[in-house]
């Protein structure tokens, strides 16, 4: 059994340390609140996050980076994409032999454009960093918590290291494929969060399962799009990490990209609904930075441009609903032209 660094004390964090723990690994996992640390070292909870659960014994919490990274194989990153750079900047000065990195956050960040692995590349290069993981897929930290069935795709441009993730991590209740395409596994996490934002906010508008079908479908459809252009591979948008995580981010109750559309769908500011979120809503950053990237590769992403509109530029949720349905008529099929 092994021990594992998780970076990050969040829901996920959590959540995924848990299934560690079960199967049978040694689990240190980092935060930077010293209160919540030590409520999950003496009470074995975390409240603030996954409320009324206890978590195992063998988790044990570290508020120093140093310690709780020493010696380890395996370190699993888990904390909101916009504090990547800085956490991997210190982590390249206290890490002194190569490691494998897993990565199960969803984004990409603004102005660089950047996947979180490429990040990571960047930050961390070759020989620190061995290979990289991405472990994604339709999994609500508070269902995961509660031990009920999941399923996940780990993903590494190198299988073994794939294999080897998925053999840390899977059991009866945590289900984990492997998938090769990290490009479009990395993909459809982050992107499935702004349809999610979108579906939210036509709830909110009052709008039902027909508005929710429609974003749902033409969202895959436009993530699928740009994902072609970034070169991933189609068909993994049909899989768990795409139409997947499509499916119980814009159904679930969990979800708090849903939920801070639903805000926004009520009629409540940007600004007011993340501070009452209190937790990380990843869509509204990666709705910039995919705006940004259908921009410069030139790829239609009607959708996205809406949201775009409405979280950053003042526009007024009715409107943006009525000039997507308003746009000029088209197919629904693209590039398979047999079928036109
Ligand atoms: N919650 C879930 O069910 C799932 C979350 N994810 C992804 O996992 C990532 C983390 O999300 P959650 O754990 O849900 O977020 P969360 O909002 O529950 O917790 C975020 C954690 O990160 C910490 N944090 C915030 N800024 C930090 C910084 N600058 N340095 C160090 N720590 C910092 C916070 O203290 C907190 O412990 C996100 O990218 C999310 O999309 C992926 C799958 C499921
Ligand atoms: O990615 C998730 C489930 O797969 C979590 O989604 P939210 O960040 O919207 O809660």
């Amino acid at each position: 059994m092994a021990t594992i660094a998780v970076v990050g004390a969040g829901s996920w964090g959590t959540a995924l340390s848990m299934v560690l723990a079960d199967n049978g690994h040694k689990v240190r996992i980092w935060g930077n609140r010293a209160e919540q640390i030590q409520e999950m070292n003496e009470a074995h909870t975390n409240n603030r996050y996954l409320p009324g659960v206890r978590l195992p014994e063998s988790i044990t919490g570290y508020t120093s980076l140093q310690q709780a990274l020493e010696g380890v194989q395996n370190i699993l990153l888990v904390v909101p994409t916009k504090a990547y750079r800085d956490i991997l900047r210190e982590m390249r000065e206290l890490v002194t032999h190569p490691v494998t990195l897993i990565h199960a956050s969803k984004g990409i960040e603004p102005d660089t454009l950047k996947r979180i692995s490429e990040m990571i590349e960047e930050e961390m290069p070759a020989p620190l960093v061995q290979d990289i993981v991405v472990l994604s897929g339709p999994s609500h930290a508070e269902e995961v918590a509660l031990r009920q069935p999941t399923t996940v795709t780990s993903a590494s441009k190198n299988m073994q290291a794939a294999e080897e993730v998925q053999d840390l991590f899977i059991n009866q209740y945590f289900r984990v494929y492997t998938n090769p395409d990290i490009i479009g596994v990395e993909l459809g996490g982050a992107l499935k969060n702004i349809i999610a934002l979108a579906a939210g906010m036509t709830a909110g508008l009052g709008f039902g399962d027909n508005a929710k079908a429609a974003l749902m479908t033409r969202g895959l459809a436009e993530i699928a799009r740009l994902g072609r252009k970034m070169g991933a591979h189609p068909l993994t948008f049909a899989g768990l990490t795409g139409m997947g995580d499509l499916i119980v981010t814009c159904t679930s109750v969990h979800s708090r990209n849903w939920r801070a559309g639903n805000m926004l769908g009520k009629g409540q500011s940007l600004d007011e609904v993340l501070s009452n979120m209190g937790m990380v809503v990843e869509g509204v950053r990666t709705t910039k930075a995919a705006h940004q990237l259908a921009q410069v590769l030139d790829v239609e992403m009607p959708i996205t441009a809406a949201l775009h509109g409405v979280l950053f530029d003042g526009a007024d949720v009715k409107e943006a609903v009525d000039s997507l349905m308003g746009r000029v008529r088209t197919h629904e099929v693209e590039a398979v032209p047999d079928l036109l």
